[in-house]
């Protein structure tokens, strides 16, 4: 990733604060200037005599205030604007997340995206929050530097060869601890993922104690000591770089004290200069200890950046915050097309990547469709670019004719409503539904001692995973949108229940004009469909229409 694309970025997330971010700081900067002029004053108190000045003390006392007073507005400022700024970061990068087309966020795992939320962001955040500590403990150095030159040449340039002797040896160790901390970046990324194991795969994990073993054993903690060894090595070496930027500093101002006939500075230059030595240590240590910090949030910006960057190919019109779905119209369909559709995941190391196509494929309002077919014939892959959430790489999806276009993908996408083999279960019923008509489904699907609804609230999303899934379909229900796709949604039912849904409540739904595109391996019922469309090899080999036998008057089907 190129390292403009990444500022670019930065300077995008910082662009709306800069006004008061520059505020705080030079606020904080007047601060540090004026606590090193108050030094010079103290100093000058010392050397006046027996009686002190008024203008002297007033002066005192003005610099007093400006010092306390700019070091705690800017400081207060900062940690505001600080906390901002992350929000806006966390706001955003969530932001992309939704945006991003689903094939991209499927190419990334979702440890990742988790470590960059959690890990990243929070590493941004501890350098904001200290950002103007940092700029005025600068200014203080930068004054007290000031105060030294204008005192004497050679205790200035003494000092600035001390200081630069302490800026090349924290520079060395630095150096090692960046290389150090992207290392530390990618054990982060597996602690991440080994985190997702011990607690999505619990159950595995309780099993298998050979899986249990490796994954604690050698991952996890194999993540945990490289983490913990690559910041103590990096945290030796930030200690003996400081502890010999301070001994650097204290020899000088020995050779100072021993040498001042010989350099032919006197008492007053150097008790001055001792003052403002002593006092400015503590700022330049508070800047040799942030350079790690700074480094850290540099990288992690990057890794931001990097992240946003790569979500940056958003889908057009994805409205995250209007209000949208309370009074938006049902939409209505008469048909939706696959015309010469192919597309081709990419190749992976040496396995030749599946791919789906041409498929010429349409199908017509109140129709209940099955897409049958064998693992991996591509009938997920198929929903997916008739949903809208793959986008064709050749050929186009229609609706009622039209061609979708990307910008208006999202408003066809609100035709349907899915449940997927791996669907997200929402506890709650957002707007389309109708809360009243809840009980009736929710008896109807076999759950209603089990879950109702409270305002618009499923009262819990603890049940079985037949259960959960019967809730999908409550959901489903209600949301009223004229097409429903399930991927495999009997398969974990009971055999009477799988019955009652093949039989009952798909003919229920298209008795309503629901359009249903159903994904089934349950062959004893595919006659409940009105046509069969068999997928094998990304291909469609068979589009049936399901002959069913006239009905005799007075026949009960
Ligand atoms: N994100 C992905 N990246 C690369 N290849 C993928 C991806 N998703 C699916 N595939 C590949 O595409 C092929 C079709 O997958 P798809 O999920 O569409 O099959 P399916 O017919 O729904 O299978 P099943 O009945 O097992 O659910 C598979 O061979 C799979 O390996």
């Amino acid at each position: 990733m190129k390292q403009e694309k990444i500022f670019g970025v930065v300077f995008r997330l910082l662009r709306p604060f800069w006004p008061v971010v520059v505020f705080a700081t030079v606020v904080g900067i007047l601060g540090g200037l004026a606590t090193a002029w108050l030094l010079a004053t103290i100093n000058a108190g010392l050397h006046d005599g027996d009686t002190i000045s008024f203008s002297l003390l007033a002066r005192f006392a003005g610099l007093c205030v400006l010092s306390v007073a700019g070091t705690a507005i800017s400081g207060a400022i900062n940690s505001i604007f600080g906390q901002r700024i992350i929000a806006a970061l966390r706001k955003d990068i969530s932001a992309r997340i939704l945006r991003a087309p689903i094939a991209a966020l499927e190419a990334h795992r979702s440890w990742r995206l988790m470590s960059v939320l959690t890990g990243d962001v929070d590493t941004v955040s501890a350098f904001t929050f200290n950002f103007s500590g940092y700029a005025i403990a600068l200014a203080i150095t930068i004054g007290s530097f000031a105060y030294l030159l204008s005192l004497s040449t050679v205790v200035f340039l003494l000092a600035v060869v001390s200081l630069a002797l302490g800026i090349v040896i924290n520079m060395i160790s630095q150096r090692a601890w960046i290389r150090d901390y992207q290392e530390v970046r990618v054990a982060q990324d597996e602690l991440h993922k080994q985190y997702r194991a011990i607690t999505d795969g619990a159950k595995e994990l309780k099993i298998s104690r050979p899986r249990r073993e490796r994954v604690f054993g050698v991952l996890l903690s194999g993540a945990a000591d490289r983490i913990a060894a690559l910041k103590s090595r990096a945290m030796r070496l930030h200690w003996i770089a400081d502890a010999a930027g301070s001994a650097v500093f204290f020899v000088m101002i020995g050779l100072l004290l021993a040498c001042r006939k010989q350099l032919g500075i006197d008492n007053a230059v150097i008790s001055g200069a001792v003052i403002v030595l002593l006092y400015v240590k503590g700022p330049v240590e508070q800047i040799a200890g942030a350079l790690p910090v700074f480094d850290q949030a540099r990288i992690s910006f990057a890794r931001i950046a990097a992240l946003s960057a790569e979500l940056d190919q958003h889908e057009p019109n994805i409205p995250l915050l209007a209000d949208t779905g309370g009074n938006a119209p049902i939409p209505a369909i008469q048909s939706i097309e696959l015309r010469g559709v192919t597309y081709a995941f990419s190749a992976r190391d040496d396995i030749a990547p599946f791919i789906l196509g041409p498929i010429d494929f349409t199908i017509h309002a109140g129709e209940l469709l099955f897409i049958v077919g064998e693992n991996g014939s591509g009938k997920t892959t198929l929903i997916k670019l008739l949903l809208g959430l793959y986008m064709p790489q050749q050929g186009s999806l229609l609706h009622d004719g039209i061609v979708v276009m990307p910008e208006d993908r999202d408003r066809y996408r609100q035709l349907f409503s899915t449940i997927f083999s791996d669907y997200y279960l929402f506890d709650d019923l957002v707007y389309g539904a109708l809360p009243e008509e809840a009980g009736p489904h929710l008896q109807r699907l076999g759950i209603a001692h089990k879950v109702r609804l409270q305002d618009d609230h499923f009262t819990t999303t603890d049940l079985s995973t037949g259960q959960r899934k019967r809730l999908a379909l409550v959901q489903a229900w209600l949301e009223r949108r004229p097409v429903i796709v399930t991927d495999e949604w009997a398969a974990d039912q009971d055999p009477d229940f799988r019955r009652v849904f093949y039989e009952e409540l798909l003919p229920e739904l298209k008795a309503q004009g629901r359009t249903l595109i159903v994904i089934s391996h349950d062959d004893r019922y595919f006659h409940v469909a009105d046509r069969i469309v068999r997928m094998e090899n990304g291909r469609i080999v068979e589009d049936d229409r399901v002959q069913r036998p006239r009905l005799v008057e007075g026949e009960v089907p």
